[in-house]
Order: C-alpha cells, then structure tokens, then sequence
C-alpha cells in the first residue's frame, strides 16, 4: 500500500464522517440520559432510582453510548467492524423492543419517540459506516479496514524464521513510514537520525511495528512470552507471591471495611452511643491499610520477589542471548542489547503492577458499583459509574500516548547511548582523525533530542493528571450534592453520608494512581517490547535435540556441495566441495572477499550450508552436539579478539583447567615467554580495553599460545601471522609446525610462499573452488589462477619472470623431497637489519654482532625491525633485498609485501636459490 493512499485513508478517517459518528454516539448518550430523566420524573419516587428499574437500566445502558464516544476520540478509524457490529446489534434490539411496546401499546408516547429518534440515528450510522467500508473496498485497498486486516501481522524476521523474501528487502512506502514513524510523530521533535540508514535498526523497527499492529488479544498473548522467564522457581519466591495474593485480599477487604465501620461509629455516636469495639476496629483497620500494615507487608514481599524475579531474567536474558547464533551476533548493536536487558527488568514490575495494582483497582471497582448500588441507590451508583468510565479514558490515553512518545525516547537514548558508548571504545580513532569537536557536538545534539521528549513526557504526564482532577472533583460534586439531597430528603442518614464520602476517597484515589500507574506502564511496554523481540529471536545454529556428542576420529574433513549465503540475497559460497584426510594442511587462497573466512565459519559451524554438508570424521556436523564439535578445533585468527583482563586469563581461555605452567609452556612455543616476563606485572599484566596496550604481533602470539594450550584437532589459521614481523615470524614458525603436527590444518593466506608446502592448495574465487592441487600441481595447470596469482605475486615483489617461477618451483620440488631437519635448528639462523646499507641479511648466530636484529627486542620487532625496514630502508633507499628465509623457502618480508617495490632481480635469483635449501617440508612455517 502506498504512502499517498495511506494518507487518504487517514484524513478519510478524520474527516467529516469521522465528526459525524463521534456527534452520533454522543446524541446516543445525551438522548439515553433524557429518556432516562423522563422515566424517572414519571415514577412515583422521583429521586429513588431503585423504585424505578425501568429508568435505572436506561440511564446505566447510557454509559455504553458514551464508552463509545470516548472510544472514538482516538480510535484509529471510524469505520471499524469494532463500532459498526455493536451499532448493528444495538439498531437490532431496538427495532424488536419498539415494535414489542408499539404492538401492546399503539398510542404514541415519549418513550416510542425517544426509541425512533434512537433507531435513526443508529441506522445513519450504520449505514455510513457501510457504505464507508464498501467505498474502500472498491478502491481495493480498504480503505476503512484496520491495519490489521490489511496488512501483514508480523514481518518475516530473516533473521529468525529463516524465510527471508529477498524482494522484501528494500523497504516499501510502508515499512519507510514505520521507521519515520517515530520522528514525525506531532509530540516529537525532528531528529537527525544517521543511524536509521543501518539495516539493522530498521530490521528492529520494521519487527517492532509488527508486534505493535498485532491485534490486542495477540498483543497481549504475547507476553506470554515472559512467562516462563518471570515464573517464581524456588519456593521462597512461591511464599512471597503467595504473601502478596493474601495480603491484596485483605487490602481490599479493608477498603470496603473501614468506610463501613466508620458508618457504624457515626451511627452510634449519632444516637449517643458509645461502643469501644467499634471505635477500636476502625482505628485498627486504618492502621492495618497503612505503611505499617498491608503496605508495608506488600512493599516487604515485592522487593524480595521482584530482586530475586530481576536476577533470574537477567540470568536467562543472558544465557537466551549467547545462545543466538553468529548472524545475530554479527548485527547486533551491544550496548543496545545490554540495554535491552537492563530495562527490561521492568517486565517483572509491569507484571506485578498489573497483578497487584490494577486488578485488584478493578476489582476494588466492581465492589464498589455493588456497594454504592445498594445501599445509596443508581444515582450515586452512575456518578461513581461515569467517573470511573471518564478516569478511565483519560488512563487509556495516557498509556497510548506514553508509549509512542516512550518508545521514541527510548530510541534517541539508545542513539545516544551508543554514541558514546562508541566514542569512548573509539576516542583513539576520534583523535587520529582529530573530530573530538565533531564527536562532542554530536553527543550534545543526542543529548538535547532526548531531554525535550523526556521533558514533553513529564508535562504531558502533568496535563493528565490536572484533567483527571477535574473529573474526580466534578464526581465528588455530584455525590456530594446528591447524598445531601437524599439526607434532606430523609433517605439517607449521616453515617451513609460519612461513608460515602469516605469510600469516595478510598475508590478513586487508586484509579487515578492507575493514571501514574498507565504513564509507568507505558514506558515498561517499549522496555518489555523490545525484550520481547529480543527472547523471540531463535538460533538458527542449533543443537538438534539428542544430537549424539561428536566423535573426533583423526580430523578427516568433508565439504559436499556447500552452498551458502548470509542475506539470502548473494551467493557467497557455490557448490564447494573439498576433502582433507586426517592430517592434511589445506590452505585457502585467492581473491579478498572470495568467500575463504566464509568457509572457514561453515567449517566452525557459525553458520550451516543452505545446501550441501559438512562431514568431519563421517559425521554431519549439523547433527552432532556443537558443544563437543567446537571442543575439538582450534582458531588462530587474522584479528585476535583479547578480553580486558591479564594475560594470564587470556591464554587460559584456551583450556580454562590449565596451570600456570602449562601457560608458560604455551606461550614459551609460541615465542611469546620471554617477551611477557618483561612486561612490569608478567602474566598478570592486563592487555587493555581491545587489547591496546600489545602489539599487533604479541596479540598474534597470544592467540597462537592460546590454541596451543587448546590442543585442538582440527587448526584453523587465519592469516595467523600476517601482524607479526619475519624475525618473528620464523621464530615461531617452529611451534605452528608442532602444533600442526599429526593435525589436520587449514590455513588462509594470502602471501602464497607461506603455503608452498601443503598437501592441497584450495584456489577461491566469488564463492567456488576453481583450481586444487599442491603447489606444483598448480603451477604446472596452465595459466591457471593460482599461476596468475603466483606470478603477480613474485612480479609486486621485484619484478620476477616466468623463468624464475620455474626456479623456485624446482626449489619447492628439490625441498620437498626429504630436506626434512629439525627446524629448531633454523632458529641458529636469522635477519638481521643493515640499517646503513638498508640491507636485510641472512646470518647465523655465531655471526651475530651488535646492532643485530636479534639483539633487538623481537617484540617490538614488529615496530622496531620492521619500522626500521620501512621508514630507513623501505620508504628512503629502496629495499636492498629480498632474501627467502631458507627455513621454509619462503619469500621474506619485503617480498611478500606489494609496497615495497625496487627489489634487485639480483635478490630475486637469491630468493629462488635460497628456497631451494627450504627445511621445512610443508613451508609454511610463516603462516
Ligand atoms: N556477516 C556477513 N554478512 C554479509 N556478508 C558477509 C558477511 N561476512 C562476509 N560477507 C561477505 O561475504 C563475502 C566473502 O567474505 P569472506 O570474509 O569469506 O572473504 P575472504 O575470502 O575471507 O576475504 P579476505 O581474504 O579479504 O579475508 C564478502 O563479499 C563479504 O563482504
């Protein structure tokens, strides 16, 4: 439906007919009251109501025509079947009762014109509303139909239901209102909302206006929802619940009672008696209903029942979010997801309010129309009637407008939140980019946006509650005048009257606390709509139930077929199939952005295939527990994600059961020791929010100790030393090699020299394997892709030839044929840094002398060795070489990166020569 049609259905809405059903409903009220007036003046006691119920059953069926009438004001449209079926059922009944009276009597009378006037203007409704309704169906969008029945209930969640209409995804007129819904609110003020352009929020939106177009019924259904989250577990809390149920009855018992008992006093006193009890049952039962009685045994129960209900949810809130699978996580915004479960603590006090407040009001309510009907007659009976109809009304529209304007604030605090949220993790960034003016100016404008709703709520909030005074005053009014009419009159005594004003009090001043109560509610809605959204969002990566526990039989790997997508939309991964016996070193390269991370996630079981398998030691891993599947691999990723805490706690995350001395050894394979002892606190010293305070080579290093300590069965590197520098990288080139060991590995690099030597060289390219084999077998296809790839490779890193691809190939070839040596031994070996020449040369550690890069602190070598690569040599003279580390005959630094230009074809023939005495035989000891 368009934006254009949903205008014109909104100002059909408010337009004349609108006016007209409003005036109908309220010509209905004011004619039922008159006929009511005109019966009564015709019965024998003019005042007493109870003498006529014919008058009685008129004047109260008045009070429908005016809940319509209120209903309207603000109802969504005119012409709903929710007024056009009572209007049918209404003109029904009284056609049958007007011809029912005129067939017994056909003399005209008042009551038979009052009846007609009644039908007409019923019949004017109903019509209208029926030709309203046809006129919008001929326009074939229904035009007056609710939104309800025009347009979807809930929108598929892609993210939930896994039925994700690709077309859907560009928003349509209606979903793009549903986003701006908010900011063009009347009560709002425009914000600059640069987030609204994520997909993510207006996902969120889009859900969170399905929930609200839910029909009531449905809407209120689902809260259902929470149930099993804020059910009491233990039987303390079903004591303190029982507690508060007992205490509420009692509470209103003592509502009723003590008016009651008062009466009884006055009675006494009235005719000079004296009765103690009775004076002592009052002073009790006002005691009892005060701060130190009910209320205190109420506010008593709840605080424990709601602290320990807050505790549980925030429990299972956050056992339901890490049990979301990686697609959630991908998109999810984190402070707005702590924030979600923080306010939506609120859902345990929306339900208390609701069970303990507000039906014990209503029930407190229906008491007392029975009360005041009995003793004081249907006069007093309406007014307490019609006021409470009117205190109503005014809740209602509280609550609806609360929470629109609730859920905008809610909205900009989140923005707000987020923001600087964003700017303290990124203030680093902020400042690089010198916008701490622009990030502060920012922040003032979230804060102002959120500052005029808040203050708008709390006027509007104010407003309301002045408007509902007046109603409760004017009420009073009328008792008053009408109990001091009927004491006049002699119908009524002066204790009846002290009990009514009494009551009054004790009856109304809960529905308009109802009033503060609906302007809570309303903001603990959004709270609990959004939590709501958040606990329907189910895994789509899950456990099947009694999946058997994943049996590790060597690390033999299948992929069959695997297809796979993230938005449904792009094919990320097509048709890939591959095989890696127990043991193997697999590499992925090609292209960035080919889709390698993307298997290595359908290998991790982040996502499964939309098509096709992944089989590890003949088991579906889709089928088997993801507890013990993950259990057996092992990441060592391009980014190393470190938590805010020390290094000891971070490598032990690897296997949360290992000594000291088993971190120490990891972190001694991994190269990594002997740098943390000169950190001040060692082990124990923090690595810094994102971990900051390390190196992109020691982070690298942490998290290689770390899947050390892990002992996985299947390795997966990411690039795992992309951030560290060659001296490094050769030194802990010997622990990836153990590790590895008698493991099946898979390794994504780019830098092909890192992965000469693996059994199977898996080339990707938009989503396909286009080419396998080992090195040789690749280069030897032709001019195949990694061919390509290859030689673009050699030719960025000085300008190599095809002939001299054939030499190095011939080195891979003479290595692989069992050049095997303990590659520790390679360690006696290494680079060092001729800053002068501008040199990196090859020496072993007899040769060392000072100024050598492995005097140089390896941990800084990254920054040290490698900036002074770069700054001295790199960018100053042109890198003098490009030696291959004869360790893995692999290129060394300078070769592999595409910056550094100008090698010397000299250094090029070096390389080849060099890489032909390579001691490792898979070479891929600078992974
Ligand atoms: N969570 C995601 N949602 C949507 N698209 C994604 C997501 N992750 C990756 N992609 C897309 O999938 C494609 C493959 O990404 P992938 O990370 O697998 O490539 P890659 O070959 O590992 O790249 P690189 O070598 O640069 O790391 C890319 O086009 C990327 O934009």
């Amino acid at each position: 439906m368009g934006k254009k049609h949903k205008r014109e259905r909104k100002n059909v809405q408010r337009s004349g007919l609108f006016f007209a059903h409003l005036f109908g409903n309220l010509a209905l009220f004011a004619l039922s009251l008159s006929h009511a007036i005109l019966l009564a003046k015709s019965g024998k006691d003019r005042l007493s109501m109870r003498a006529d119920p014919g008058a009685s059953a008129v004047l109260f069926g008045s009070l429908i025509w005016l809940v319509f009438f209120l209903g309207l004001t603000d109802a969504e449209n005119a012409a709903g079947y929710e007024q056009l079926i009572p209007w049918m059922l209404s003109l029904v009944t009284y056609a049958i009762s007007t011809a029912i009276s005129t067939a017994t009597d056909p003399r005209p009378t008042a009551n038979i014109l009052v009846q007609w006037i009644r039908m007409l203007i019923l019949l004017g409704l109903v019509v209208s509303t029926a030709l309203l309704r046809q006129k919008g169906t001929s326009d074939g969008a229904a035009a007056a139909g609710s939104p309800e029945e025009t347009e979807p209930l809930v929108v598929p969640d892609p993210q939930t239901n896994g039925h994700a209409d690709p077309q859907k995804d560009d928003f349509d007129d209606d979903d793009d209102k549903s986003v701006k819904s908010y900011a063009s609110d009347e009560d709002q003020p425009d914000s600059k909302d640069e987030d609204d352009d994520n997909d993510a929020k207006k996902e969120e939106t889009k859900q969170r206006k399905a929930l609200r177009d839910r029909p009531w019924y449905q809407y209120i259904a689902s809260f259902a929802i929470f149930i099993p989250y804020v059910r009491p577990r233990t039987s303390r809390q079903y004591f303190y619940l029982t507690i508060m149920v007992i205490n509420t009855v009692i509470a209103s018992a003592i509502t009723v009672g003590q008016p009651l008992m008062l009466r009884g006093v006055i009675d006494d006193l009235t005719q000079r008696e004296f009765k103690v009890w009775k004076i002592l049952a009052y002073v009790f039962l006002r005691f009892a209903s005060s701060n130190s009685g009910t209320q205190l045994i109420r506010n008593m129960a709840s605080y424990r029942l709601n602290t320990e209900l807050h505790n549980t949810l925030l429990t299972l809130c956050f056992n339901h979010v890490m049990d979301l699978d990686a697609r959630y996580h991908i998109s999810k915004n984190t402070p707005s997801t702590w924030q979600i479960m923080d306010r939506g603590r609120s859902v345990v006090d929306l339900l208390q309010e609701v069970c303990f407040d507000h039906i014990p009001v209503v029930a407190d309510l229906v008491i007392a129309l029975f009360v005041v009907g009995k003793l004081f007659g249907a006069y007093l009976c309406f007014v307490v009637a019609t006021t409470m109809i009117l205190l109503s009304w005014s809740n209602r529209i509280t609550m609806t407008k609360k929470t629109k304007m609730r859920r905008y604030y809610v909205d900009l605090w989140r923005n707000w939140y987020s923001h600087m949220n964003e700017s303290f993790m990124h203030w680093r960034t902020v400042s690089e980019f010198n916008n701490l003016v622009h990030e502060k100016k920012r922040h003032e404008e979230k804060t102002e946006a959120f500052t005029t709703v808040s203050i708008k709520q709390q006027s509007f909030r104010n407003y309301l509650a002045a408007i509902q005074e007046v109603v409760v005053t004017a009420g009073f009014t009328f008792v008053c005048i009408i109990s001091a009419m009927e004491i006049a009159a002699g119908r009524l005594d002066i204790g009846q009257f002290v009990f009514m004003i009494t009551y009054w009090g004790r009856i109304i001043s809960p529905v308009t606390r109802i009033a503060g109560f609906a302007s809570d509610i309303a903001e603990e809605l959004v709270d609990a709509e959004k939590l709501m959204l958040l606990l329907e969002k189910k895994p789509r990566v899950t456990t099947k139930p009694n999946a058997p526990k994943f049996v590790f039989k060597g690390g033999h790997v299948k992929f069959e077929n695997c297809d796979f997508s993230y938005d449904g939309i792009r094919s990320v991964t097509k048709n890939v199939s591959f095989e890696a016996k127990p043991g193997d070193m697999v590499a992925l390269v090609g292209e960035t952005g080919g889709g390698k991370s993307t298997i290595f996630n359908l290998l991790y079981r982040f996502f499964d295939p939309s098509s096709g398998r992944v089989l590890v030691d003949g088991q579906d891993i889709s089928d088997v527990n993801l507890q013990s599947y993950r259990h057996v691999l092992g990441l060592v990723p391009q980014d190393t994600i470190l938590f805010n805490t020390s290094i000891l706690k971070n490598i032990r995350y690897g296997d949360l059961n290992a000594t000291k001395a088993e971190v120490i050894e990891a972190c001694k394979a991994a190269q990594f020791h002997d740098k943390v002892e000169k950190f001040p606190k060692k082990y124990l010293q923090k690595v810094g929010e994102l971990a900051q305070k390390l190196s992109g080579g020691e982070k690298q290093r942490l998290a290689i100790a770390r899947a050390i300590l892990k002992k996985p069965g299947i390795l997966l590197l990411d690039e795992a030393t992309s951030a560290v520098d060659s001296v490094t990288e050769s030194k802990i080139q010997a622990s990836l090699e153990k590790l590895s060991e008698g493991r099946t590995t898979f390794v994504i690099a780019h830098r092909l020299s890192t992965i000469m030597g693996a059994d199977k060289i898996l080339v990707v390219k938009n989503g396909e394997i286009v080419e396998a084999g080992n090195h040789q077998e690749l280069l030897d296809h032709g001019n195949g892709a990694y061919k390509e790839l290859w030689e673009a490779q050699l030719k960025l890193s000085g300008g190599k030839t095809k002939g001299q691809t054939a030499e190095v190939a011939k080195g891979i070839e003479e290595s692989a044929h069992g050049q095997e040596q303990d590659l520790m031994d390679l360690d006696d070996s290494d680079t060092k840094v001729d800053a002068e020449k501008g040199e990196i040369s090859e020496t072993s550690n007899e040769d060392k002398g000072p100024g050598q890069v492995d005097d140089v602190d390896h941990d800084n070598a990254d920054d040290e060795a490698s900036k002074t690569v770069t700054t001295t040599v790199g960018l100053v003279t042109p890198p003098a070489s490009s030696e291959v580390n004869p360790r893995k005959g692999s290129l060394t630094q300078e070769e592999q990166q595409p910056r550094r230009h100008g090698v010397s074809k000299d250094t090029s023939e070096s390389s080849s020569a060099k890489s032909v005495e390579s001691k490792n035989s898979r070479g891929y000891g600078t992974l």
